[in-house]
């Protein structure tokens, strides 16, 4: 049995980070399956104490538990996208990268989780290393914050042009097959604005800019969006396309909850069509 073997309904998996609070991770990536009508399974990599005010604690789940919870989804179950968020360090990245090359996992979105919103450094500097050279390779397509993207890249993104020209040096020097590096944390009109490269073409997303600090969570939601539609069977220029126009209106339904950053509304959109009141 392998990564393709057909189920009735489309499933992917998410290999992640749980969020105690709800906003971002496991948590997130899985409302966001269910959302796009998509069987959510996931292997855990750590478990965060975290809150919308930051993230107290990390506990990292031993490698072969990650392994065996991705064989256990892949043989039996059968994915037909994946998604990778908080992967922690390198032993994890490392078992990750290889399960993905054996069990055949294709559609790969790998979101290069290493720090968050609130400037929590989220993964170690030797997990970054690793990362690069293991897993972005095998990815579809890598989803790269500012932040992460100035890691990647090498430069300081302050405008659109940087954003673009980080984009080229991702795609070039760590050889994925496309790149969306995403503008939630930039300045101004730049705000929600995310650049595309895919070796060929370089393309500006823009959607309309929410005002809201509820922001916790935006960047799981849209790779596990594009993953899901990529478990659909949509292209990935599709499946990106969607994601973006979903998260911006989970954004628009963000929830103010605790006293930091809330998360956004994954069903909320469901509430303006009179269902789950
Ligand atoms: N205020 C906003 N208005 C519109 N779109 C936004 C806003 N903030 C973020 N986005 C969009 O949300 C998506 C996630 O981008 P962002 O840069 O926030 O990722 P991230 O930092 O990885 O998220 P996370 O908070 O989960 O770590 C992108 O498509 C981005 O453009
Ligand atoms: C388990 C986990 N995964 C990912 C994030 C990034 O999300 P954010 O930048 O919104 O905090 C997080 N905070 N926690």
């Amino acid at each position: 049995m392998n990564a393709q073997k057909k189920p009735r309904v489309p499933v992917a998996l998410t290999i992640a980070g749980s969020d105690s609070g709800g906003g971002a991770g496991i948590q997130a990536d899985l409302r966001t399956f269910a959302f796009h009508c998509v069987h959510g399974t996931s292997a855990i990599t750590c478990v965060t104490a975290q809150n919308t005010l930051g993230v107290n604690r990390v506990d990292a789940i031993p490698p072969e538990a990650v392994v065996a919870q991705i064989q256990a989804v892949v043989q039996d179950i059968g994915v037909q996208a994946a998604k990778t968020g908080m992967l922690l360090n390198q032993e994890i990245i490392f078992a990750v990268a290889q399960q993905v090359e054996t069990l055949q996992i294709h559609n790969l979105v790998v979101d290069p989780v290493m720090v968050s919103r609130t400037g929590a450094q989220l993964i170690d500097d030797e997990a970054v290393k690793t990362l690069r050279h293991t897993l972005i390779p095998k990815a579809a397509i890598i989803t790269p914050n500012r932040y992460e993207a100035q890691i990647l890249s090498g430069l300081e993104i302050y405008s659109l042009e940087d954003m673009q020209a980080a984009a080229e040096i991702i795609h070039k020097t760590l050889r994925t097959n496309a790149v969306l590096v995403k503008g939630g944390g930039m300045q101004g009109n730049l705000r929600g604005v995310d650049i595309w490269f895919d070796g060929e073409k370089l393309e500006i997303l823009t959607t309309k800019q929410v005002e809201t600090t509820n922001t916790h969570g935006t960047g799981c939601t849209l790779s596990a969006a594009i993953a899901a539609n990529l478990a659909k069977g949509k292209n990935l220029w599709s499946a990106v396309q969607q994601a973006k126009e979903y998260v911006t209106t989970a954004l628009t339904c963000a929830l103010d909850i605790g006293e930091g950053q809330g998360p956004v509304g994954h069903f909320f959109p469901l509430l303006e069509l009179g269902i789950g009141e």
